[in-house]
């Protein structure tokens, strides 16, 4: 169809009845026209998938043409070459472009950032600092940090971790995990999170499982090389996964702590002094004592114990039903009682959670309990824990309220 100049150019986006010498009822369509504009708000709605902010934002757009039979050629700028998620980004790029009125077709063709690109990326993902800092320490974070400890090794402490985060993400809460037990490494398999972390410039990007973001040293690793660090190497993990890993705006983060009361937990302490400890037991009381002392650090720390969660309280018997204390019993309050007299704050049990197959088979599928089996003995008094450490008010202290104080006059 051809336009005359009265028409004004091809770039109208309704179709119109107007008249016409051939007389007013002759009905004509006016070719719908994309333009640069619209299609540069459609592009405002995809999403990185690693970083989750629009790409327009991110400056991933590198260029928008359109030809004059609507077919629109994007170029998108990936952080690094190989992206992981360079399928992902070309099919929401076309399908948000093709949504716009007037769009023939979508090409969508692939480059990379330059260094002094993504260096400008990541100083504008760290909120306009160049320097390393972690965002958890600074005195107006909102975001709970929890470091899950325990005395002894198979206590269930991951177990706990990933499915408090599970929960947590499930309630709609924004939820990161830290696999700090850096020996024992084990929470992206349990959270079924099996992507490799991508990198813009010393920004890394975690994966993110069942709506969690994760970050562990078995993803730096070589197949399941056992990672043989002394402390101040650990430290340095520590503290790139707090200060170089992109969290974005998280509600809690959760950090799963290697046994016991070594090095990670006085970094933890150093680098996040805000973040509260939550001890895991089992019933049983040699495992208590030796909880009670990793708890105790806290004393040491000036950190505070937010509760103590006892793991594997029993199991019911599968021909009667009956409870079987496989572990004893009293474990989780012998240590919330001692850690009470220890640190003079009151240290309460939040919950008790059953021995059940589901749980470990979740574990060993990357499927966590509390998603797949929500209402099981164990998935039940996990949720209730998430609820209660979930659903704690953000603390205020340290908060600018911003409140600009009178002149006096
Ligand atoms: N309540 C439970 N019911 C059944 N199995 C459980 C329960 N809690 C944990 N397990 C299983 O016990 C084993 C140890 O759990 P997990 O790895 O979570 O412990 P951990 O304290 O983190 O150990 P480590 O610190 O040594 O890595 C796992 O196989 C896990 O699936």
């Amino acid at each position: 169809m051809s336009y005359s100049r009265q028409n004004g150019p091809p770039d109208v986006t309704q179709t119109t009845a107007e008249g016409h010498p051939e007389g007013p009822r002759d009905r004509r369509t006016i070719v719908l026209m994309a333009t640069e504009d619209a299609v540069r708000e459609a592009l405002s709605t995809v999403n990185d998938p690693e970083i989750n902010r629009p790409i327009t934002e991110l400056g991933m757009v590198k260029s928008v043409e359109i030809g004059a039979d609507g077919a629109v050629a994007v170029t998108v700028y990936l952080t690094v070459s190989g992206c992981p998620m360079r399928d992902t980004i070309t099919q929401r790029v076309t399908e948000a472009v093709s949504r716009v009125e007037g769009v023939t077709a979508v090409d969508v063709t692939l480059d990379v950032m330059s260094d002094e690109q993504r260096k400008e990326l990541a100083t504008a993902l760290r909120g306009g600092q160049t320097e390393r800092e972690v965002p958890f320490a600074k005195p107006g974070s909102l975001t709970r940090v929890y470091a899950v400890a325990s005395g002894k090794g198979g206590v269930g402490k991951s177990s706990v971790t990933v499915n408090l985060a599970a929960a947590m993400a499930a309630d709609g809460l924004k939820v990161g995990v830290v696999d700090a037990d850096i020996y024992g490494h084990s929470v992206p398999r349990m959270l079924g999170a099996d992507g490799r972390p991508t990198q813009v410039e010393n920004m890394i990007m975690p994966p993110s499982a069942n709506g969690v973001k994760v970050i562990s040293i078995g993803m730096f690793t070589p197949g399941n090389a056992p990672v043989v660090w002394r402390g101040p190497m650990l430290h340095r993990a520590l503290q790139q996964f707090l200060a170089d890993v992109y969290w974005g705006d998280l509600d809690v983060l959760l950090l799963d702590l290697p046994p016991g009361t070594g090095d990670i937990a006085i970094s933890v302490a150093q680098l996040v002094p805000n973040a509260e400890i939550l001890v895991v037991t089992t019933p049983q009381q040699a495992a208590a004592e030796v909880a009670e002392r990793a708890g105790s650090i806290a004393v040491q720390t000036h950190q505070k114990i937010v509760g103590v969660v006892e793991n594997m309280s029993g199991m019911p018997c599968p021909h009667c039903g009956e409870m079987v204390d496989v572990f004893g019993t009293g474990g989780g309050q012998t240590v919330a009682d001692g850690l009470t007299r220890t640190t003079g704050a009151t240290v309460p049990v939040l919950g008790a959670i059953p021995i059940d197959v589901r749980l470990r088979e979740g574990g060993d599928e990357g499927k966590p309990v509390v998603l797949t089996d929500p209402d099981s003995p164990a998935g039940s008094a996990l949720r209730a824990i998430a609820g209660k450490l979930g659903g704690r008010q953000r603390g205020l202290s340290g908060l600018s309220l911003g409140i600009t104080p009178r002149n006096k006059f």
